[in-house]
């Protein structure tokens, strides 16, 4: 092979006998660039026998064109893609990312990628639009399941998606490419999640494929929520930080059959709801001129089923509910504002435990708040509901809800037409008029304790067998296994059914049975729905268990609430003996002030006394020597005399300013007397 060897290789030895190429100016930039290559390159030329210079242009030749590829590649794509393409540009701060992310990890590309990120929740890391309903745990029947997922327990199901970079797939006979990548700008706050944009690129100016697959990624999405009401709460990440609706979970819609109430009652509001959320009521209320909005209040003791009842409800007419409870400290003018400001048009609004909202200015009587007596019977509407906020005076209050405030905000501009708004409340009669008149409130629901109807049928809806109830039943589960092992005749198949519906009827009757049992046992109005439901949940399995202990159960539970009631009681008596002693500490306190004001007053009063009669005797004294310069050699002579008379005649002056200095210190004793110190 021939080689080109180097002016220092072929003289006076040095770079020669070591092999090592001299510094030959290539070498010198080559180095520069690649440090080392001259030893490599001579030590490739001695032991192989390979020139690397004939190779060196094809390199370069190589690197350029890579180069110039790649530019002209990227220049070409831009070109393509602002002249011949469509793009849609995903936010990971909105909905729709979750919707995309859900429709793409059910693709088979996504599903088929080599390099792939799985999660086990695919929602935006945005935390607003975090999603952490444990309902979706079970959701293991979509295309992105781990197949582990759906044996034995339940486990989240895992989501594929593809990993950076871009992913061509085919959608409605067009290719499209899902592109994922970094966000380039490194927002410290952003998790490493969130650091990320993804799109969707089709070829041609036209970009109704992309709106197309956005549509179909929403409609699954919707799809899958669909026999669920959706759950936000305001609330904000941080203290003090702007609050925002924030979607908490997604439940299994509730019947309305499930909430035992007067089926006239439920009827009636049903159809009220049905009524106002027709698109013909939007028109009549328009073209009246009346605000399109409807209120209901819910109130009854605790337990009674006034938010089941607003779940139902927003199950039923498929809305998404928003629930803010007024009691929240968050829950001031501002942040209530904000909320109300985002709702959408068409949902349910829950306002919780109205009367626990510290609604201590009315627009009736301003002055109640100070009133301050706290008597039950000395209640103003819209006073504080005592026991939480009794204690609660205008300055705690401040920055919390005020009556006026939350009217501005149920009727302003920030309050959405179209909402279904249900106001919760345990104490009805503390509500200010001005809240619940008509507009605000159009229907009024009374929820009571349980009677001996509510107490039956919280007992069947308990026990009666329902259609999906899973039985724990091993006979059963073997029956079952060997019915999918050898399929029955139709013959016995139908007689098999026929006996389950006997059995079945069977059951309901003897629970019915129990139900009316039961029902006898406990005592009408005395027990909430939920405090029966707790109990008989723990018998769940067994029906006859829970009329058998319905007896002691009644006995315990008068007797946790008597010592409930007794604690109430010491705990209130403690409350009000250290408010006595806070009152005549207080009050002690300000007698101590008041005698020491009486005293700076009288001080100052003898102060002033003193002042004048310090000025009354300066005055004497002028008077006296402008006489002596009038009576000039008299005085003289009266002084030469001896100081005896001058003496008398200024003690006489003393006297006179004595009395005179009395009289002004009477008046101000007076004065003190008549500004009653
Ligand atoms: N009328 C009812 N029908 C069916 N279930 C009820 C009823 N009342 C209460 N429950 C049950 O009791 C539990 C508590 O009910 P819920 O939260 O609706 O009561 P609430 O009146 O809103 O109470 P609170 O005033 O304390 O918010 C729920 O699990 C619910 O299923």
């Amino acid at each position: 092979m021939e080689s080109t060897l180097l002016p220092s290789q072929s003289g006076d030895g040095g770079a020669f006998e070591t092999g090592l190429p001299s510094a030959a100016p290539q070498y010198i930039l080559l180095d520069f660039f690649f440090p080392g290559f001259s030893v490599f390159s001579a030590a490739v030329t001695k032991y192989l026998h390979i020139d690397l210079n004939v190779y060196i242009p094809l390199v370069l030749l190589g690197a350029c064109l890579t180069f110039a590829w790649r530019s002209l590649s990227e220049t070409f794509w831009q070109i393509i893609e602002s002249h011949a393409m469509s793009v849609v540009d995903i936010r990971t701060d909105d909905e729709i990312y979750n919707m995309l992310m859900a429709w793409v990890a059910a693709q088979r590309f996504a599903q088929g990628a080599r390099r792939f990120v799985v999660n086990t929740n695919l929602n935006s890391r945005s935390w607003f639009l975090w999603r952490w309903d444990s309902d979706d745990e079970d959701e293991v029947d979509d295309g992105s399941v781990d197949a582990a997922a759906t044996s034995g327990k339940k486990k989240k199901a895992l989501a594929y998606t593809p990993t950076f970079g871009s992913h061509w797939f085919w959608y409605q006979g067009r290719l499209l490419i899902f592109r994922r990548t970094q966000n380039r700008e490194s927002n410290g706050f952003l998790l490493a999640s969130e650091r990320e944009e993804i799109s969707i690129s089709c070829f041609g100016r036209n970009p109704w494929i992309l709106k197309e697959l956005l549509h179909e990624a929403r409609e699954t999405y919707v799809k899958r929520d669909q026999a669920k009401t959706l759950i936000y709460r305001g609330s904000s990440k941080n203290p003090g930080g702007e609050p925002t609706w924030q979607r908490c979970m997604a439940r299994t819609s509730r019947p309305f059959s499930t909430v035992i109430l007067n089926e006239k009652v439920k009827k009636d509001l049903i159809d009220d709801v049905t009524d106002y959320l027709h698109p013909a009521t939007r028109r009549w209320y328009s073209n009246r001129g009346i605000p399109y909005r409807r209120g209901y209040l819910l109130h009854g003791p605790p337990g009674t089923g006034k938010s089941s009842l607003s779940l139902a409800l927003a199950g039923f007419f498929k809305m998404r509910i928003y629930i803010v409870s007024l009691s929240s400290v968050t829950s001031n003018e501002e942040n209530l504002a904000t909320l109300f400001a985002e709702l959408p048009r068409r949902c349910v609004v829950l306002l919780e435990d109205i009367d626990t909202a510290g609604l201590t200015h009315t627009r009736e009587n301003n002055t109640s708040a100070s009133a301050g007596d706290g008597g039950a019977s000395n209640m103003v509407p819209g006073q504080v509901t005592p026991g939480k906020d009794a204690n609660a005076t205008a300055t705690n209050n401040v920055g919390r809800l005020s009556l006026s405030g939350l009217l501005n905000i149920l009727d302003g501009v920030a309050s959405q037409e179209g909402r279904v708004l249900i106001m919760t409340t345990n104490h009805v009669e503390k509500l200010d008029k001005a809240l619940i008149r008509p507009g605000r409130v159009d229907m009024i629901v009374k929820f009571d304790r349980a009677d001996h109807g509510m107490t039956a049928a919280i007992f069947r809806a308990i026990f009666a067998p329902l259609e999906g109830d899973d039985v724990p039943n091993p006979s059963q589960a073997d029956a079952t296994s060997k019915l999918l092992i050898r399929p029955l005749d139709p013959e016995a198949e139908k007689k098999k059914a026929a006996e389950a519906a006997r059995k079945k009827d069977e059951i309901i009757t003897r629970i019915s049975k129990l139900a009316e049992e039961f029902a006898a046992k406990v005592p009408e109005h005395e027990f909430s729905p939920a405090e029966i439901q707790g109990f008989l949940l723990k018998n769940k399995r067994n029906p006859e268990a829970a009329v058998e202990g319905a007896d002691k159960w009644i006995v315990e539970r008068r007797k946790e609430r008597q010592e409930k009631e007794i604690l109430d009681a010491e705990r209130k008596r403690e409350e009000e003996v250290k408010k006595k002693k806070e009152e005549e500490e207080e009050k002690k306190k300000k007698e101590e002030e008041e005698r020491k004001e009486k005293r700076e007053k009288r001080k100052e009063a003898k102060r002033k006394a003193k002042k004048a009669s310090r000025r009354s005797k300066r005055h004497s004294g002028s008077d006296d020597s402008s006489d002596s310069s009038e009576e000039g050699s008299e005085s003289e002579a009266v002084e030469s005399k001896g100081g005896k008379k001058k003496r008398k005649s200024t003690g006489e002056d003393n006297d006179k300013d004595k009395d005179k200095a009395a009289v002004v210190t009477g008046e101000v004793t007076k004065a003190e007397d008549r500004d009653g110190i």
